[in-house]
């Protein structure tokens, strides 16, 4: 953003109408959600840059509208162009202080700090943002919450807990970091018409980092199928996965991929739990394996012909032991899924994944760690994409803000999900959902998306799933097996809303 700010300000637009065309903006969608009737008072809080400014054109606003504005601003230097702002209000008879004895204010604008931030905030400055916290009212933040480092998220030191953040041109990436989400209430974009050119200019064509939308996600997904396939070219899944005691892995990773619309389904599991799964899924085959005493797959069948399938997902409920087991799978020469054990396993073997095929790896930030001990997760989207680099995997980093990294240093995040999504079981689903649809694109008739495409598709649609069950059954009511078959009705209603 600093960069292309550049372009723009180099190019002669004036900064001062860049920024009076900005905070018109936020002045007038303001007004929309918090009307003079109800907030007839406004506190405005003013910083030392360009957000200060911002603020400082919407004080002006919304005081010749009919506001009663407050404003506080605990610094003495000023950007010229934000001074000139200052000294303006003041004309205007619009209050100005410096310290923390808060007015009554139905509202609050925070202009402290934009994506110049970089420092700790302490003192004053600290003690200002904890006091309008602590309010109670709601807060606008411009561009970002003040505190909350732009790239990382982290909060930097004490961070505005905002109502709503009005995003100036671009997403910055703390909009992506669970770090932040505390902070940023709802988020939207505010447009100032950045010419395209600045944008590719300084991010090439395809930004390194990118929020998977419908667009993309629904484009990826393979919704039409040729007329006269059969079903070993949509798609051959084999799941290795269950034991006597995580058996219901097994089953939510089998409806996962059943709702992924794979032509044909396999599962290997410890033979004791075949019953169970052919009642469950009767439309998969299930492959019984000899277990251990302790009810692990101990091997799979010597007749199973492992290189006839276009996908094997392996690891839901496996437990540690089939150690032997994920090393046959990845010595495939096909995608590979790993999840939980398989990841976990995996980590004490990390030149099993060195393999010519895709390997998707699909860690919570416990498996992470354990996978890549020496990836500071602070920054989650740097993190995703050091994985990927360094074990040219597509690495999916769950969490509340899922981001899935390329060994092109590629990352993706699904910009919204649910919280009702935190539930034992609901990675199996995913883990399904996805091997379904690697296997798919890897069938004779392949769609035409990447591996990396998919699984962001699958990722997208699994957090939307999750997001529509909310509405229809709080968030109490998102468990793994309802989320599982909500799949197909949530896919139907996303098309539909998405279409045209
Ligand atoms: N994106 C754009 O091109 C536009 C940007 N505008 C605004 O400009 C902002 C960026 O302005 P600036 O670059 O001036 O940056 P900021 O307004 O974020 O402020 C940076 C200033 O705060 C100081 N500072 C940072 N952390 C501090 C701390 N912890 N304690 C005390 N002081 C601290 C810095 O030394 C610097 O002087 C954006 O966020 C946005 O609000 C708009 O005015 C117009 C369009
Ligand atoms: N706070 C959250 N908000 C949104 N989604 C979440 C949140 N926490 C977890 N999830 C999602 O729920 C799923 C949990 O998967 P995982 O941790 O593997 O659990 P399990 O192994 O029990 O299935 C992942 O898809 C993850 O992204
Ligand atoms: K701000």
């Amino acid at each position: 953003m600093q960069a292309i700010e550049a372009r723009i300000f180099a190019a002669d637009m004036p900064v001062a109408a860049l920024m009076e065309k900005v905070a018109l903006q936020i002045a007038a969608q303001f007004q929309v959600r918090y009307p003079l009737v109800d907030y007839p008072q406004v506190g405005v809080l003013v910083g030392p840059g360009h957000n200060g400014g911002d603020a400082l054109v919407v004080a002006r606003e919304l005081h010749f509208r009919g506001y009663g504005v407050q404003v506080y601003c605990p610094f003495e230097r000023l950007k010229d162009l934000t001074q000139s702002h200052l000294r303006y209000a003041t004309t205007l008879g619009i209050p100005v202080q410096p310290h923390c004895a808060l007015a009554d204010c139905d509202v609050w604008l925070d202009g402290l700090f934009g994506f110049g931030q970089s420092r700790n905030i302490t003192g004053t400055v600290a003690q200002l943002i904890d006091a309008v916290n602590a309010t109670g009212a709601p807060i606008i933040s411009i561009d970002l919450p003040s505190g909350i480092q732009p790239d990382t998220g982290q909060v930097l030191g004490t961070a505005i807990r905002a109502t709503v953040t009005l995003c100036l041109g671009l997403w910055k990436q703390a909009f992506f970091q669970e770090a932040a989400l505390p902070a940023l209430g709802e988020s939207t974009l505010v447009d100032f018409d950045i010419p395209a050119a600045d944008i590719t200019a300084v991010m090439g064509s395809r930004p390194l980092v990118q929020r998977v939308d419908h667009r993309w996600a629904l484009a990826a997904l393979p919704l039409q199928r040729p007329l006269t396939v059969h079903k070993y070219q949509m798609g051959n899944l084999l799941l290795v996965c269950g034991s006597t005691r995580y058996a219901g892995a097994a089953i939510l990773a089998g409806l996962g991929a059943r709702a992924s619309g794979v032509g044909m389904l396999s599962i290997a599991v410890p033979a004791a739990l075949k019953p169970l799964l052919n009642q469950q899924l009767p439309e998969a085959l299930i492959i019984p394996c000899s277990a251990t005493a302790t009810g692990e797959i101990q091997a799979l069948p010597a007749s199973l012909d492992l290189a006839a399938y276009s996908t094997i997902g392996c690891g839901c409920g496996l437990t540690q032991g089939p150690q032997a087991v994920v090393e046959q799978v990845l010595a495939q020469g096909q995608t590979v899924v790993l999840d939980a054990d398989g990841l976990n396993i995996v980590a004490a073997h990390p030149a099993w994944l060195s393999r010519a095929a895709t390997t998707v790896l699909t860690p919570h930030v416990g498996e992470f760690r354990r996978l890549f001990p020496a990836i500071d997760l602070a920054d989650r989207l740097a993190a995703v994409r050091a994985a990927a680099l360094q074990s040219r995997t597509i690495v999916l980093l769950k969490g509340a803000r899922v981001a899935i990294a390329a060994p092109s240093g590629q990352v993706g995040v699904i910009p919204e999900s649910t919280p009702a999504l935190a539930r034992g079981g609901s990675g199996d689903v995913l883990t399904g959902l996805l091997a379904g649809l690697l296997a798919q694109s890897h069938g004779a008739d392949p769609v035409a998306s990447s591996p990396i495409e998919i699984v962001q598709a699958a990722a997208w649609w699994h957090a939307q799933t999750g997001r529509s069950l909310v509405v229809d059954r709080t968030q109490l009511g998102v468990d793994a097996e309802t989320l599982a078959i909500a799949l197909i009705p949530a896919l139907k209603q996303l098309i539909v809303a998405n279409s045209g």
